[in-house]
């Protein structure tokens, strides 16, 4: 079985926020939807699920146009949480798994299940207010996962997550797929889920600008990075072609052409300041996404500040 959706065009007052978007899931693959804020994401979610019939386009599963039926067997975490505060997590979660026609038993068991897999069941007795916003973030995604979905959709879910929450739900999602589930969950934040993706779809302004294996659209871009941990000063490497040189805290990362030798770089480098920790790498995804698109910026906000400028 695969999701395929296919040619989706969305207009919002003759705005065109999706225009022409494909999207594979194929079983047992985590694919990103990617893209900056406001590139379409959530719209294109909301047209795989129903809530919203496209302007243009088809959205199929296993090769039939999706039904009821279908979407029934598929479990959505949205981007605005929608859980009842003053319930307690455990009636929650069987409250849902009712709702999708499990019996009472079977509901509680499942329940059981997911809070402890999701780290929860400490918290079982708990009412939803009590939880932190990643703990209700977890009990959100037990409860589109309450019914053993076919196809997991999750929108943003690592949107205000700290790096232990961030590696947990990671696992989580790996475990869906290993067992040979569908998953597809949208981000904006491109560095942060860069080790999560296998197979990305990313998407500007409505428009699918990348799409792939990750592995094979950062090893076919001619683009090499060198990286130090040292902060390498402009003229210490002038004699050679550099695109760019980015500096941070843990040292520098520089854009080298084809026609550069990144040994004879490091070399140069070599000279004014101890290296302990070096490397060659291809493109993150941000660098990929700006070198699609020309822009200078994946925030939209700053980047149209930054044209403004230009
Ligand atoms: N119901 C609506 N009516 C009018 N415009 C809408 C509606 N829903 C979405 N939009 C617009 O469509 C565009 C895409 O929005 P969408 O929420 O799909 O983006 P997104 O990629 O999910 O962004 P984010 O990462 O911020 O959630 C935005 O410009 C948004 O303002």
């Amino acid at each position: 079985m695969t999701l395929a959706v296919r040619g989706i065009v969305q207009a919002f007052e003759q705005r065109r926020v999706l225009d022409g978007v494909d999207l594979d899931v194929p079983p047992g693959t985590i694919v990103g939807l990617l893209g900056p804020n406001g590139a379409g994401k959530t719209t294109l979610m909301r047209i795989v699920f129903g809530v919203l019939d496209p302007d243009g386009g088809s959205v199929e599963w296993n090769g039939r146009p999706v039904g009821a039926d279908d979407r029934r067997r598929w479990g959505y975490m949205p981007q605005e949480r929608g859980l009842y505060r003053e319930m307690r997590v455990h009636d929650h979660l069987v409250w849902i798994a009712r709702l999708y026609g499990i019996d009472r038993r079977d509901a509680g068991e499942r329940a059981d299940d997911l809070l402890e897999r999701l780290g929860l069941s400490e918290r079982a007795n708990d009412p939803i207010r009590d939880l932190s916003g990643g703990m209700s973030q977890r009990v959100q995604l037990a409860v589109a996962m309450v019914h053993t979905p076919d196809l997991l959709v999750l929108d943003e879910p690592f949107a205000g997550l700290d790096p232990t929450a961030v590696e947990f739900l990671s696992d989580v999602i790996r475990r869906h797929v290993d067992g040979g589930g569908h998953l597809v969950f949208s981000s904006h934040q491109l560095d942060l889920v860069e080790h999560l993706c296998e197979s990305i779809v990313m998407i500007d302004r409505g428009q699918v600008v990348l799409r792939g294996r990750l592995a094979d659209l950062r090893s076919a871009s001619s683009d090499r990075y060198l990286r130090v941990d040292a902060p390498v000063d402009d003229g210490w490497v002038s004699r050679f072609d550099i695109d760019r040189i980015e500096r941070s805290a843990r040292g520098s990362r520089l854009l080298l052409p084809p026609v550069t030798d990144a040994a004879d770089v490091l070399d140069a480098v070599r000279q004014h300041a101890p290296i302990t920790d070096f490397g060659v790498e291809a493109p993150t995804l941000s660098e990929l996404f700006l070198a699609a698109t020309g822009r200078t910026t994946v925030d939209p906000v700053e980047d149209a500040i930054e044209g403004g400028r230009q």
